[in-house]
């Protein structure tokens, strides 16, 4: 289902797997940063447990982070980057997704945001989100930019 574009057939992908999603209302995209790097804004979303397969890791997330039960996930992209808080390499999955309600800071958060991708928000955006996960939304006609 997925593309993979780095990985030799039947070896670990190496790194950490992260599932986050691309909430986009009125324009703009759902961002959040952690209280523990306040200044750096990503997808809301994170790790799955073990056992946990990458959309029940971001339904988890999303109700951990900010409250919210997404009503439609559909898959949108795999990229790799640098995971922005470990510094190791990081397998993100990105879905997109609508939410049942408005979304408010919870658990770990130190802020929430809604960016066009262009905006203020722009240089605090994580290297994945800012690069790869933004520019792919405006492609596929999801944001404006
Ligand atoms: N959620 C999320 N994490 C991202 C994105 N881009 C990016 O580099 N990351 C990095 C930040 C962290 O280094 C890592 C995710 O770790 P996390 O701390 O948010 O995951 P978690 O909620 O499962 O936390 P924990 O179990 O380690 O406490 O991935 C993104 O768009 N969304």
């Amino acid at each position: 289902m997925w593309q993979e574009t780095d990985s030799i057939a039947g070896s670990p992908a190496p790194g950490i797997d992260v599932s986050a999603a691309a909430i986009i209302e009125e324009g703009r995209l759902l961002i959040v940063s952690k209280k523990a790097a306040p200044e750096v804004f990503y997808l809301p979303g994170g790790k799955p447990e073990p056992g946990e397969s990458a959309e029940e890791a971001l339904i988890r997330e999303l109700d951990e982070e900010i409250g919210v039960t997404p009503t439609e996930v559909a898959p949108l992209a795999q990229v790799r980057d640098v995971a922005v808080l470990e510094g190791v390499p990081m397998r993100l999955t990105v879905f997109t997704a609508a939410i049942d309600r408005a979304p408010r800071i919870a658990a770990e958060l130190a802020a929430l945001g809604w960016t066009s991708g262009s905006d203020r928000y722009a240089p605090l955006l994580a290297p994945a989100i800012r690069n790869q996960v933004v520019p792919l939304l405006v492609r596929s006609g999801l944001l404006a930019g």
